[in-house]
């Protein structure tokens, strides 16, 4: 028997071992080929809670699906390519997290990017429709304030839609609010936990500083630098990557953490609480960022906002004018 022939044998051997034997959930990741699926698909490839990592995009799945399925943990790593493979990417799917999409460039705002990503959001969205419509929904792609109701729209047509089941993805808001606030406070940012609420675009991110977990107090400087930089963040990291894209990393490994709250309440954790951009009746908007309870259905809980200062109250009057047109401008695409 010749090498290459061995080299075959060997390869059916492994294929017929990959079975994804270890108990856990089935995790899809849409644009997993790009600055923010790469290492986001690492890190759910490390996730005990992952036993299926199916890696779907338009470009080079192949390659990142190989690298990452030579990681010795748990989950069987199988990846898909182009539109013709993401019916196979998406069936029987317990979870779905979406960053696929354009990213901005210095000098545009999120919803820029709306002509080229709500296009695609919606097409991946008639997918999961099609082919987990029980599926968690995590849209990463932006403008999430525009891209989750495109979702929601699409969900409703196709007769699938779980309010419960669709969460925009703002964890990176509250890990750099985190961030920021224990650099001003001298504490371990691990021991921080900041409330944002809103949405994920400038003004529309509302950290609520007087609601942070320990108790904390700020001079009205302080709170005004924090409150700045929280919804500049984006932006920051959009000018200092100059032209090559915006948060990848960091938002890997909020996006890993929000997905494994979601995959904890499945599993049935008790008290799974994260913000998120969700189906909402907390203010009058249809859709809206503040705290959820993560269960077994997906959103079992969200908490109404709480007592807010003079300054939060000034802010959510300004980020509601906001959202209501990002909102509307999403539904109004995807319902034409
Ligand atoms: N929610 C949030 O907090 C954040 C959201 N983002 C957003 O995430 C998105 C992705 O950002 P990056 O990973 O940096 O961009 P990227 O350009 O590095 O990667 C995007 C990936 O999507 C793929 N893609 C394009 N069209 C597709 C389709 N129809 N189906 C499947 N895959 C497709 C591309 O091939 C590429 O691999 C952007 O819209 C960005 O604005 C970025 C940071 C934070
Ligand atoms: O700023 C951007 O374009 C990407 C993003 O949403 C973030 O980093 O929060």
């Amino acid at each position: 028997m010749g090498l290459k022939m061995e080299g075959k044998i060997s390869l059916e051997l492994t294929n017929c071992r990959a079975k994804g034997g270890s108990s856990g959930f089935k995790v899809a990741i849409l644009g997993a080929a790009g600055g923010i699926g790469q290492p986001l698909s690492m890190f759910m490839k490390m996730n005990p809670l992952v036993s299926v990592l199916h890696l779907y995009d338009v470009a080079n799945t192949p390659g990142v699906t190989s690298d990452i399925s030579h990681m010795d943990t748990g989950a069987v790593v199988r990846g898909f390519l182009g539109p013709q493979q993401l019916e196979n990417a998406l069936t029987g799917m317990d979870l779905v997290i979406i960053p696929a999409g354009v990213p901005r460039k210095p000098g545009m705002t999120r919803d820029d990017l709306f002509n080229i990503n709500a296009g695609i959001v919606k097409t991946l969205c008639e997918g999961i429709a099609k082919c987990c419509p029980n599926a968690i929904v995590n849209i990463i792609s932006n403008p999430v304030n525009s891209t989750v109701p495109i979702a929601a729209e699409v969900f409703k047509k196709a007769g699938t839609y779980d309010p419960k089941k669709l969460l925009g993805v703002t964890m990176l808001d509250v890990v750099r609010a985190n961030t920021f606030v224990a650099e001003v406070l001298g504490l371990d940012p691990r021991e921080v936990d900041v409330p944002v609420v809103g949405g994920h675009a400038g003004i529309t991110i509302l950290p609520l500083l007087s609601q942070i977990n320990p108790p904390c107090s700020f001079t009205s400087e302080e709170a005004a630098y924090l409150t700045s930089r929280i919804q500049n963040g984006g932006t920051e990291v959009v000018e200092a990557k100059a032209g090559v894209g915006s948060a990848t990393l960091s938002m890997a490994y909020a996006a890993v953490k929000f997905a494994d709250a979601c995959l904890r309440g499945l599993r049935g954790d008790a008290d799974v609480i994260k913000c998120a951009f969700v189906p909402s009746v907390v203010t009058e908007l249809p859709f809206f960022a503040s705290k959820v309870r993560l269960g077994r259905n997906g959103i079992e809980e969200i908490y109404a906002l709480g007592p807010l200062n003079e300054s939060e109250r000034a802010g959510l009057k300004m980020a509601k004018k906001e959202l209501a047109v990002s909102i509307e401008k999403g539904i109004l695409f995807a319902t034409k």
